[in-house]
C-alpha cells in the first residue's frame, strides 16, 4: 500500500500509467502507453507515493470528484489520485492548447501550431487544477514532481501558495530554441511558471541551452550559463541535462524468458522472411512513419532482390485521436501501408504487416528479438526510449539500430546507424545498408550500444536526479537568502 508517514514523492502529469474506465464491477485502471509512463511508473512502484493525474475520461461536470485507487491492483504500491476533466477541459487543454499548439511548437512543426486564447485561459485553469491536488496531498518534507508541457504552469502556482515545498520538472520533450518559442503569445508566462521549481530537468543539453536562452532573452532573467543557473526572484534554479534511461536488467529478464523467445521464434516462421525490420511507436506526425514508410516503398523499387525476402513490421499505438492532424495521419499511413502491400505483394508475401494497437510487454519484447533491424526515424524526438529498449532487449549482441539523428537518443547511442528521414532516398539506401550488414559488424556496434543502455539505465537516471536536488538542499541550507534576482 502507498507509504504514508515518511516524506513521499507526489508525481504530477497530464497522463499517469492508467487510463479509468467505467465497468459494471467500477472503476477499472487499465494500463496507459507513453515513453513518460515507461520511464516514470517504475520509480513509484518501488518507491510508493502518489500519482497525481488526470484519468483519460470525461468527468461529468465541473465539480466531479477525482477518484482515489491504490495501483497497480494486483500488489498495490503506489496510490493513483484522478483529476477529473470536463469534456470541455479536454477539448480545449488536452486537445487544443496542449497537443495542438505546444506538443508541435516543441516539435519544430511551427506549419501544425494553433493559438488560441480560449484554450491558453482552460490551459491555466487546469493546470491550476492539478496544483491544487498536489498541494492537497503535499506534507512537510514531501517533493514534488511535476512532468512534462502539459503542466508548465504548475511550478510557479504550487510555489505561489506553498512557497517551502520541494520541486522537481521533468520536460520530456524537444525544447525550442526561443526564435520559435517567441511566437507562442504566452511564451513569458510558460517560462515563469518553469521557473517556480526548484531543480528543472532536459534529455540533452541542447534543450538546456535553449531554455536558458530563453528565460534571458524573453525574460530578461539573469543566467549562469557555465552551471546551467537562473536567478529569478530570489531563487536559484538549477537546470540539467538527464537523458533517461530504461530498466535494462528487466528487459534482459524478459528476452530470456523462455516464453517470450518461443514468442519471437513463431513472428519470425509466421512472417515467413529471411530479414525483418521493425518499427513500434504511438502514431504520432513526430515519429516519421509516413516518410519511413515511403523509404521502405523506394528500396523496394531500387532493390528488388528484397521483395519477398524483407518485411517491415509497423506497430503503432492510437493516440490522440480526437486531434484531426493525428486522424489525417492515420489515413496517409494506411493509404501508404495499402499501396505498398499492393504493388509488392506476392503469394503469402506481404512487403508491409501494420498493427494498429498497443501490445503487452511480452509481446513487445517477442518482437524486438524478432527483428533484425529497428527502424527509429522520427522527424524530432525528446529522446525515444523505444532504441534503448530494443537494445536493452537483444540477448546475442546482434540486430542493427538504425536511428534517426532528430531523436534525442541519437547523442547517447554511437554504434546506431543515423539517417536524415527528411531524405527518402538516403534512408532507403541507409535500410539496404543496414538489412546487409555482417554479423561482425552488427555485433561490434551492439556491444557499444548495450553498454551505454546498460550504464545509462532507469537507475542511473533517477540517481542523477536525486544528486541534482540533494545538491541543490545542501546549497539553499548554505546560502540561504543570498541569491540575487
Ligand atoms: N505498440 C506498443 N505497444 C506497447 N508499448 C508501446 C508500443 N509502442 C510504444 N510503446 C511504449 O511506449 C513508450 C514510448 O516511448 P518514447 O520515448 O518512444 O515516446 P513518447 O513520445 O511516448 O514519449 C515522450 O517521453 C519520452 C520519455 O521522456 C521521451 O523519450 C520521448 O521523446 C517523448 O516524446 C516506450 O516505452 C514503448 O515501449
Ligand atoms: O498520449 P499522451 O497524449 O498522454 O502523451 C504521451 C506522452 O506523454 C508524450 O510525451
Amino acid at each position: 500500500m502507498a507509504k504514508k508517514q515518511a516524506p513521499k514523492i507526489i508525481m504530477v502529469s497530464n497522463r499517469g500509467a492508467y487510463n479509468l474506465q467505467a465497468t459494471d464491477s467500477g472503476i477499472q485502471p487499465v494500463p496507459a502507453i507513453s515513453g513518460l509512463v515507461s520511464a516514470v511508473e517504475p520509480f513509484l512502484k518501488e518507491k510508493g507515493g502518489v500519482w497525481v493525474a488526470w484519468g483519460g475520461r470525461e468527468a461529468p461536470q465541473e465539480n466531479s470528484p477525482g477518484v482515489r485507487l491504490p495501483v497497480p491492483q494486483e500488489d498495490p504500491a503506489y496510490t493513483f489520485l484522478e483529476v477529473p476533466l470536463t469534456a470541455g477541459e479536454i477539448k480545449l487543454y488536452y486537445h487544443g492548447f496542449t497537443n495542438g499548439a505546444l506538443w508541435p511548437l516543441c516539435h519544430y512543426f511551427l506549419e501544425k501550431c494553433r493559438y488560441n486564447s480560449q484554450e491558453w485561459s482552460t490551459y491555466v485553469r487546469v493546470n491550476a487544477k492539478f496544483a491544487d491536488a498536489a498541494l492537497m496531498e503535499a506534507r512537510e518534507g514531501d517533493t514534488v514532481w511535476v512532468n512534462d508541457y502539459h503542466l508548465a504552469l504548475v511550478p510557479a502556482q504550487i510555489r505561489h501558495r506553498k512557497p517551502q515545498l520541494r520541486q522537481f520538472f521533468f520536460w520530456h520533450i524537444p525544447f525550442p530554441h526561443h526564435d520559435l518559442l517567441a511566437t507562442l503569445p504566452w511564451a513569458p508566462q510558460i517560462l515563469r511558471g518553469l521557473l517556480g521549481t526548484d531543480v528543472l530537468g532536459f534529455h540533452l543539453q541542447s534543450y538546456v541551452d535553449n531554455f536558458l536562452n530563453a528565460v534571458a532573452t524573453l525574460l530578461g532573467a539573469r543566467v549562469d550559463f557555465e552551471h546551467n543557473v537562473v536567478y529569478w526572484q530570489q531563487r536559484r534554479i538549477h537546470v540539467g541535462a538527464w537523458p533517461m534511461g530504461v530498466d535494462y536488467q528487466a528487459f534482459q529478464r524478459q528476452a530470456l524468458n523462455p516464453g517470450t523467445r518461443a514468442r519471437a521464434e513463431t513472428l519470425r516462421s509466421q512472417l515467413g522472411v529471411e530479414h525483418l525490420a521493425l518499427s513500434v511507436e504511438r502514431l504520432d506526425y513526430t515519429k516519421g512513419i509516413l516518410e519511413r514508410l515511403l523509404a521502405w516503398e523506394r528500396l523496394l523499387e531500387e532493390v528488388p532482390e528484397w521483395r519477398g525476402r524483407a518485411a517491415l513490421v509497423q506497430i503503432a499505438v492510437p493516440s490522440r485521436t480526437a486531434v484531426p492532424a493525428y486522424r489525417r495521419l492515420k489515413e496517409e499511413v494506411e493509404a501508404a501501408v495499402g499501396r505498398i502491400n499492393g504493388r509488392f505483394s506476392e503469394g503469402s508475401y506481404r512487403p508491409v504487416h501494420y498493427f494498429w494497437r498497443g501490445l503487452p510487454r511480452q509481446e513487445l519484447v517477442a518482437y524486438y528479438l524478432a527483428a533484425d533491424v529497428m527502424l527509429v526515424t522520427p522527424l524530432r524526438d525528446g529522446l525515444n526510449l523505444v532504441a534503448k529498449e530494443y537494445v536493452a532487449s537483444r540477448r546475442d549482441s546482434s540486430g542493427v539500430l538504425v536511428l534517426s539523428r532528430f531523436a534525442g537518443a541519437a547523442q547517447e547511442l554511437k554504434g546506431a546507424v543515423l539517417v536524415n528521414p527528411y531524405d527518402i532516398d538516403g534512408m532507403a539506401m541507409i535500410l539496404n545498408t543496414a538489412l546487409n550488414m555482417s554479423r561482425a559488424e552488427q555485433e561490434k556496434r551492439m556491444r557499444l550500444l548495450q553498454e551505454k543502455v546498460r550504464r545509462h539505465d532507469i537507475r542511473w537516471w533517477l540517481t542523477c536526479f536525486h544528486q541534482a536536488m540533494m545538491a541543490r538542499e545542501e546549497e539553499t541550507a548554505d546560502v540561504s537568502g543570498s541569491a540575487g534576482s
